[in-house]
């Protein structure tokens, strides 16, 4: 029988799999057509792909001319409808098998009867995919891994139907691709998932038993076992419908009760709680797919909108209080300040209370308020201030005291003390100059004017303006980005920050390197560099 040769390869399906299918494809040296639902997606992806490989090219693991042909040889089509010049069309739409039966019918038809089809299932019999066409000696499985650029591993499913020169032609092109291909027969799970659909499901049983955490199952697997990712972090990264699908197919085709899905993996899917792709899984992720470590971002608001949250007494003893707390709270990666209300953070200290206050009892209070802004300073993990409105007087003071400032664009800030009489008294005038420079702060404390938040950001008081219903979820994010880091790291970069500012710079950068050297050894050093190496996230606990 004469076998075909490969030159042109479409690829059905322009979501995660199949772009990568259509990279790995391209750069081998095929002509490659992706399609997707429209035009617009697989145009999208392409687009996508050729920015993966710009950054390849910046990386300097592929030349700037390389990166320019293998993008010229990926041609996005509206549909299967242009498959009809392919040698090999793979399959990569989502598991399910009617729609997949669908697709292959329909490829099918589109295609020249000697080209080869085959599919990316991780679990569907390959067998009754190729039962839908009148091509079933030139179907099989394709099973790549995912992120496919990066594995090494295609998975090759010979259907009861396939003939011998279509597995040998797909496993030289497999070989092209840069591939290490294994061979299974079609079986539930074929020869990969059927080995890692139960462990998943295990370390599953195990969380959903109440044995352990999933990061003290994943740290366990890890670093015990050695695999690059933990059980529950690889799940929620292939998407836990999938893994739900692939575990029903192994437990009906199989029979064996051995193969049942976890309750908690169905109702994580229940709830719409997919995984990475999803924002949440077994762990939480950011728009950016980062791991966010849930409940380490706490957030105080300055609560007397009526008031535009001026400071009184009450208030601060208050403040003063939970931030003992928070200091305590060994889960608290990062911590945000803002106000209640859409009007201010903090309109300033009470001018009512202190209208009446004798010079001791002022300085009793500015004495809390500078109490509040060391402990706010001295706690280990950074604190941002989410100026929603007027920070002015003992507002634009406490947002001072916080590590960094992000704005909404109608914040206000100023130091209009002098107005009342009085000056700041609660850091204004020494953290505003350390902040913005004496010249400003200066000319701020002076003439108690008062400044919109673009003015705040050119003279560097804040970090970022944001539209007002953007701010607190733009600090969030901030935060929880932080959060993801090494804990002790970010904790002795802010004490260095903070100290250094107030001693020469050669005991700054003495008290720079002890904190860096005191660092090693820990277990957040060990594992963020390991993470680096293994080229995976890593996963900080903060020892
Ligand atoms: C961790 C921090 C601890 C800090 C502890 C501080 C101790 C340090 C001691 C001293 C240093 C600090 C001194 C100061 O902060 S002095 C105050 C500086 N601030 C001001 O001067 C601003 C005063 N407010 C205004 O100018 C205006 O309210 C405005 C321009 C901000 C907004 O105007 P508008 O939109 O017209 O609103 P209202 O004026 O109608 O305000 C609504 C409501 O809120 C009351 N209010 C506003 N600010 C204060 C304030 N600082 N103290 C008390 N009450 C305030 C205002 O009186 C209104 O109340 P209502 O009439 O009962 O409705």
């Amino acid at each position: 029988m004469m076998t075909i040769e490969i030159r042109t390869v479409g690829v059905l399906g322009a979501g995660q799999m199949g772009s990568g299918i259509a990279q790995v494809a391209a750069t081998a040296g095929y002509t490659v057509k992706l399609a997707d639902v429209d035009l617009e997606r697989a145009t999208k992806a392409t687009s996508k792909i050729a920015a993966m490989l710009g950054k390849l090219v910046e990386k300097g693991k592929l030349t700037a001319e390389a990166a320019e042909a293998t993008a010229k040889r990926l041609i996005p089509v509206a549909g299967i409808a242009d498959f009809g010049d392919c040698d090999l069309v793979i399959e990569a739409a989502t598991e399910n098998v009617d729609l997949k039966l669908k697709l292959f019918a329909a490829c099918d038809a589109a295609m020249k009867p000697d080209a080869l089809l085959a599919s990316n299932t991780s679990s569907i019999s390959v067998t009754k995919l190729a039962a839908v066409t009148k091509r079933p000696g030139k179907v099989l499985g394709m099973h790549f891994m995912n992120p496919v650029p990066l594995m090494r591993l295609v998975e090759i499913v010979k259907a009861v139907q396939t003939e011998p020169e279509t597995y040998t032609t797909i496993k030289e092109a497999a070989e092209k691709m840069g591939k290490t291909v294994v061979t299974s027969n079609d079986a539930p799970g074929f020869l990969v998932n059927r080995i890692l659909i139960p462990m998943l499901c295990e370390a599953m049983f195990a969380v959903q038993e109440g044995v352990g955490t999933p990061e003290d199952i994943d740290t366990g697997a890890k670093l015990g076992l050695n695999p690059p990712m933990g059980p529950l972090e690889l799940a929620d990264l292939i998407g836990l419908d999938t893994v739900l699908a692939i575990a029903n197919v192994l437990y009906t085709d199989i029979g064996d009760t051995k193969y049942r899905a976890p309750t908690l993996l169905k109702n994580l899917v229940r709830a719409g709680w997919v995984g990475k792709k999803g924002g949440r899984g077994f762990y939480v992720y950011d728009e950016k797919g980062q791991k966010v470590p849930e409940g380490f971002v706490g957030t105080i608001t300055l609560n007397r909108p009526d008031k535009l949250n001026a400071l009184n007494a009450e208030l601060v003893g208050e403040l003063h209080r939970v931030l003992a707390e928070i200091r305590r709270d060994k889960d608290l990666r990062a911590l945000i300040v803002t106000g209640a209300g859409d009007k201010a953070f903090a309109a300033g200290a009470d001018i009512a209370a202190m209208s009446t206050m004798t010079g001791p009892e002022a300085k009793a209070f500015g004495e809390l308020g500078h109490a509040v802004g060391a402990q706010m300073e001295t706690l280990a993990i950074p604190v941002i201030a989410a100026v929603n409105g007027f920070a002015l007087g003992g507002g634009c003071e406490m947002a001072l005291a916080c590590d960094f400032i992000h704005a909404s664009t109608k914040a206000k800030f100023g130091q209009p003390e002098v107005n009342l009489g009085v000056i700041p008294g609660f850091g204004g005038t020494n953290r505003l100059a350390r902040r913005v420079g004496i010249g400003r702060a200066r000319e701020l404390c002076f003439t108690g004017d008062v400044i919109g938040a673009e003015e705040a950001l050119r003279i560097g008081l804040v970090n970022g303006i944001h539209a007002p219903e953007e701010l607190l979820g733009k600090v969030k994010e901030i935060a929880a980005k932080i959060a993801t880091k090494g804990p002790l790291a970010v904790a002795q970069a802010k004490r260095v920050l903070l100290r250094g500012l107030d001693v020469p710079l050669p005991t700054a950068n003495e008290l720079e390197v002890q904190a860096f050297a005191a660092l090693f050894g820990s277990e957040d050093q060990r594992e963020g560099m390991a993470a680096f190496l293994g080229k995976r996230p890593a996963n900080f606990v903060g020892r």
